[in-house]
């Protein structure tokens, strides 16, 4: 199976696709509503933006009290960014085993045109069935490799050729808990793009944990990354996504074409999609301990609400969560570390008051 059918350049070195409306729903904690929605794609769309993804944060099905739940239920927010979108294509996320080739179908019913497939950077065989369905749907696929900096380039390279192998069209070295740096992230990249060759491109999406999402980005391009994932106002999980205004800005600055218009993302930024947001992505002690001991950056929220609930403080969760390496769908463990804190706390005497984050 080759990458045909896949995104075909349209003349441009970069596509720069968007997130906010996915993993910016991690971020507000699941509550988009339909106005949110139809603002952002409308802004993203006029911008030349020409892959828009919409999803809850966890992907097709997330909405579930383990992930938390939906305000507007996702097929509503789907539909309407279809509506709303002239030129660009709408995609939803799915990670095997929550969403369904039930869901595919739904979501390519009501008008998604391509489908980003994640799983755990070592269980790549756990998607080869929805991208059969999602090919046979007329869907352009994308994998996303999660966690990526936990295995090394080789193996890397080796889960994303089952997934090419599966019909992926562009896999992704994702950098789920921000915490590559530099070189580890085009390693990563230029392993794939070996591996890869022509059967199938590689794209990159990062978080800021660490401040390395848009530098990471301009190294995965030059490692042969043709697609790389941002969010406005980076308004996504932990410390949040590479910006997209900012991305644009730095390929337009560097001479990489990447078709979109930086000052109509600026704006969009500014003034469509901070006016709504809870609570803005920032580079804090929590989300710096997850770049470094390698947490998920959705577990931020998990740990912020058990560090109020247990009163423990969450950037020790979050350490605690890194040494275990919990990976995602491990989100009730984040409650079992909290009570060992409060019990270990307890035992210790050190039971006061801890510092209680936002
Ligand atoms: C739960 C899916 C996850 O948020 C996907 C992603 O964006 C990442 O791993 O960074
Ligand atoms: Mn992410």
């Amino acid at each position: 199976m080759t990458a045909a059918g896949g995104w075909d350049g349209a003349g441009r070195e970069v596509r720069l696709v968007d997130t906010t409306l996915r993993d910016g729903s991690h971020a507000m904690a699941h509550r988009f509503t339909e106005a949110n929605v139809r603002d952002t794609v409308r802004a993203l769309d006029a911008a030349g933006v020409s892959l828009i993804e919409v999803s809850h944060g966890d992907g097709l099905g997330g909405s579930t009290f383990n992930y938390g739940f939906s305000l507007v239920d996702e097929r509503t927010l789907i539909a309407a960014a279809v509506e709303e979108a002239r030129s660009a294509r709408i995609a939803v996320l799915l990670l095997p085993g929550l969403g369904t080739v039930t869901d595919l179908r739904a979501a390519a019913g009501l008008g998604a045109g391509a489908v980003r497939i994640a799983t755990h950077c070592t269980e790549a065989d756990v998607s080869v069935q929805h991208f059969t369905a999602a090919r046979a749907l007329g869907l352009e696929t994308v994998g996303f490799l999660m966690l990526s900096h936990m295995v090394d380039p080789e193996a890397l390279a080796k889960q994303g050729r089952i997934m090419v192998d599966a019909g992926c069209q562009c896999v992704y070295v994702v950098d789920s808990a921000g915490a590559l740096v530099l070189e580890e992230a085009a390693d990563r990249v230029a392993a794939l793009v070996a591996e890869l060759g022509e059967a199938a491109q590689v794209g990159y999406h990062g978080h800021q944990n660490l401040s390395f999402g848009v530098a990471n980005s301009v190294l995965a391009h030059r490692a042969g990354a043709r697609q790389i994932d941002g969010s406005l106002a980076a308004l996504g999980a932990g410390a949040g996504n590479s910006p997209t205004e900012v991305l644009a800005a730095t390929f337009e600055r560097l001479g990489v074409t990447t078709g979109v218009d930086k000052d109509l993302l600026m704006d969009a930024a500014e003034n469509v999609v901070k006016p709504y947001i809870t609570r803005l992505p920032v580079i804090d002690r929590g989300s710096i301990v997850q770049g470094f001991a390698g947490v998920y950056s959705s577990f931020l929220l998990h740990a912020e609400r058990a560090a109020r609930r247990y009163d423990v403080p969450a950037h020790e969760i979050l350490y605690r969560v890194g040494e275990r390496r919990y990976v995602g769908g491990q989100e009730d463990m984040i409650i079992d570390v909290a009570l060992e804190l409060r019990r270990e706390r307890e035992a210790s005497g050190a039971g006061q008051r801890a510092h209680r984050p936002g």
